[in-house]
């Protein structure tokens, strides 16, 4: 496929009808990380090697490695590029504005203990794309490290058109909330809607299309090691995410008359650095490897649970895990709370009380959580850093001490977790926000003493 540059005036169309058209008629290819390969034009792939004298069609090869050459192969993570030109062919990149985008380390207030519950971001100027609309909460480690996360939100009304954005410092898992999304991205075109997640491989670039004129959502940037499906033990060889759910694009790429200005910009240890191309750098016309963007759609989550008694710990609802040098303790955990049955005989079914080592940043894509019975809303968030005790609200733990206990379908809602093993320390803007909400405590406040010795 070769793709308009979208200057946002196709005919026949608005914009956002003509991206929705496109994103309903992607191909994809499937699997978790495959050694995928896509052409957009036949013999673009040279076969039997990566970098012959001459790449076929007049292209460039090029690989883009987000692994070290020598890890073991069952992390190793590359891709080779096929291009019209190369990505070296650019101009210095200069420092521009980080707008509400923030980087590890994170030291701009006090580590603090408290639970901690914003409302949703508020509208955005118009204007907005993803990119301006990036606003960050917290997080932990260090980019230059290639350790921790941060915990973004965004919200948007604008497709990026003459930009393009590629993250130095860390893989993207983005979390719509609100409004489709068509990324263009240098190995073709992903539709995400709410409901997907999206990850968009550390250095890859990529623009964002809004395939509902508005958007919203949550982006985990993840500093240490890539995202992978997490081991299934006793559990066999099969549930959680399926490998096969997730999808890969095939090749697309843009061709542009010599001239046209885009913009890259690239994150590179917290900072915004901008450069002029003159030519799109979504100018791939194949590729192979595993260092590859996808979608999966948390619907197809295969929910794991109880059939017997007590609550499972929710590391049996990890979609994707970002493992660290020590095994089982996980730089950050993406969670999902998709629907499921309840059938626990004699048990408190939802989330118990608890303090953990791991700190816990909760977002709700829609519909509410089985945890909260209100003030926790769609787009919004918690931080319950690490060893602060939370858990179920005065209302939720009154009503599940006293329900009848019969087979119960959980399927009002979608909320998700991004799990830390470092506490999520937040910016000075998500303290001063005035979405932060005041009186979050006050959710736990008049549990009664039962107590009857
Ligand atoms: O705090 C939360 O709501 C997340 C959570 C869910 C759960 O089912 C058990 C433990 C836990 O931390
Ligand atoms: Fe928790």
């Amino acid at each position: 496929m070769v793709l308009g540059t979208g200057d946002g005036s196709g005919e026949g169309g608005t914009e956002a009808e003509e991206a929705r058209k496109t994103a309903e008629g992607l191909g994809h290819l499937t699997g978790f990380g495959n050694q995928h390969s896509s052409e957009a034009v036949p013999g673009a792939l040279p076969l039997g090697r990566n970098a012959p004298q001459r790449a076929p069609l007049g292209l460039y090869a090029e690989q883009l490695s987000g692994t070290a050459f020598t890890e073991p192969r069952a992390h190793n993570r590359r891709s080779w590029l096929y291009r019209i030109r190369p990505s070296a062919a650019h101009p210095r990149f200069l420092r521009t504005g980080n707008g509400g985008l923030r980087g590890a380390p994170f030291t701009e207030t006090e580590p603090d203990p408290n639970r901690l519950r914003w409302n949703p971001l508020p509208d955005p100027p118009r204007g907005t794309d993803f990119v301006a609309g990036l606003w960050t909460l917290g997080g932990n480690g260090d980019a230059a490290q290639r350790t921790g996360m941060a915990v973004h939100l965004y919200a948007a009304d604008t497709s990026m058109t003459d930009r393009v954005f590629g993250d130095s410092d860390g893989e993207l898992l983005i979390v719509p909330e609100r409004g489709g999304l068509l990324l263009h991205t240098e190995f073709g075109l992903l539709r995400a809607e709410p409901g997907h997640v999206a990850l968009i491989p550390r250095g890859v670039r990529f623009r964002v299309v809004l395939l509902d004129g508005q958007a919203r959502g949550y982006v985990c940037e993840n500093y240490g090691q890539p995202f992978a499906l997490p081991e299934l033990g006793p559990i066999g060889a099969n549930g959680l995410a399926n490998p096969r759910d997730f999808l890969a694009p095939v090749a697309a790429y843009e061709d542009d008359a010599d001239g046209r200005s885009v913009q890259v910009l690239n994150k590179f240890c917290g900072n915004l650095w901008a450069a002029d191309y003159g030519h799109s750098p979504l100018d791939v016309v194949a590729w192979h490897g595993n260092h590859v963007p996808y979608v999966y759609d948390l619907r197809r989550f295969n929910v794991m649970g109880t059939v017997s008694y007590d609550h499972p710990d929710p590391s049996i609802f990890t979609v994707l895990t970002s493992p660290s040098d020590t095994p089982g303790l996980a730089g950050v955990d993406f969670v999902v709370f998709a629907p499921r049955w309840l059938v626990g005989e004699d048990t408190f079914r939802p989330p118990y009380f608890h303090r953990n080592v791991m700190s816990e940043y909760m977002g709700l894509i829609e519909g509410a959580y089985d945890a909260k019975a209100e003030g926790f809303v769609p787009g919004g968030g918690s931080l319950h850093n690490m060893m602060s005790a939370h858990g179920p609200d005065r209302e939720t733990f009154e009503r599940a001490s006293s329900a009848e206990l019969r087979p119960q379908k959980i399927d009002d809602g979608l909320a998700f977790m991004f799990e830390t093993r470092w506490p999520v320390i937040p910016t000075a803007q998500a303290l001063q926000a005035e979405h932060l909400q005041s009186g979050y405590d006050e959710v736990w406040q008049g549990l009664q003493r039962h107590f009857r010795p």
